[in-house]
């Protein structure tokens, strides 16, 4: 059986919201700590990682940079797949990129149903120019019930906040459905000591190798990456069938110390 503490857990984020809102200079900021004035739309959909320590749990962020523009919607879509959570970005000074996001969070939910969400207002630093009040954020933000976040990407200003809170929010969960798996284990146990013999326990102790492995619905299947860096290709997650849970045994973690990286990036 393996222990919590050789886990792994990645996250896949995705980050969505209308074309120059400051997506790619977001995850830009985030992985690599740089800013860029120049501003170059995305084709598609782009992806960095970084590495971070939360309540002593090693997480993997896998950063999902989408398209803005609308004529990459059928492409972008197909990205939001597997994705635990969601950063719905707007910006300080355009009207339209606050307007379009409840719109934003329903392409998203259509693909991969509820996941955790925070919405963020980007260029926070041109304020000055605002085509947003305060309370009409604040007020889409609750209607949603969703955390907001105001960041300056240029400035540098609470971008890892963003994604800490998106991670912690993900462990949480992964917490509570242990919780969930220990009560099934439980429940198992004592139907074993049930002499009547019953097909259906049979068939949930074959489940349950898979809550003894941690998650009772992981089918490890899983995701490979290329990794342009050095043209290898890279083992990243588990997948059960919806896509959804991300867990992986970690040799890495396995002698008590653990080898935390900071601001460790990839371009896959
Ligand atoms: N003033 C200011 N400019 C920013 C900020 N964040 C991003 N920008 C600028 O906004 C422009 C657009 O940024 P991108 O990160 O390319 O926007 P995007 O949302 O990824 O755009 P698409 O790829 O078209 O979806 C660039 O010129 C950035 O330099 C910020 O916090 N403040």
């Amino acid at each position: 059986m393996l222990r919590e503490e050789e886990m792994e857990i990645a996250i896949k984020v995705v980050v969505v919201g209308n074309g120059a809102v400051g997506k790619s200079s977001m995850i830009q900021r985030y992985c690599k700590g740089i800013f860029t004035k120049d501003y170059k739309k995305t084709i598609g959909v782009d992806f960095l990682e970084r590495q971070i320590e939360v309540q002593s749990e090693d997480i993997r962020l896998m950063l999902w940079d989408t398209a803005g523009q609308e004529e990459f919607d059928a492409i972008t879509k197909a990205y939001y797949r597997g994705a635990q959570a969601c950063v719905l970005a707007f910006s300080t000074v355009d009207r339209d990129s606050f307007e379009a996001i409840e719109s934003w969070k329903r392409k998203v939910e259509d693909e991969v149903g509820e996941i955790s969400m925070v919405i963020v207002q980007n260029k926070i630093d041109l304020i000055d120019d605002a085509v947003v009040k305060n309370d009409e954020a604040e007020a889409l933000a609750k209607k949603l019930r969703l955390r907001f976040y105001r960041t300056s990407v240029k400035d540098n200003l609470n971008v890892e906040e963003v994604f800490r809170y998106l991670a912690e929010k993900y462990l949480q969960q992964l917490n509570n459905e242990e919780e969930d798996d220990t009560i099934a284990c439980h429940e198992i146990g004592s139907q074993l000591n049930n002499p009547e013999p019953n097909n259906h326990i049979e068939e949930r102790v074959r489940d349950s190798s898979k809550i003894l492995s941690y998650s009772p619905k992981v089918k490890v299947k899983s995701e490979k990456h290329k990794d342009s860096k050095n043209g290898k290709i890279k083992l990243t997650s588990a997948y059960n069938d919806d896509g959804t849970i991300h867990l992986q045994p970690s040799k890495r973690r396995t002698h008590g110390k653990k080898a935390v990286v900071f601001g460790k990036c990839s371009v896959l």
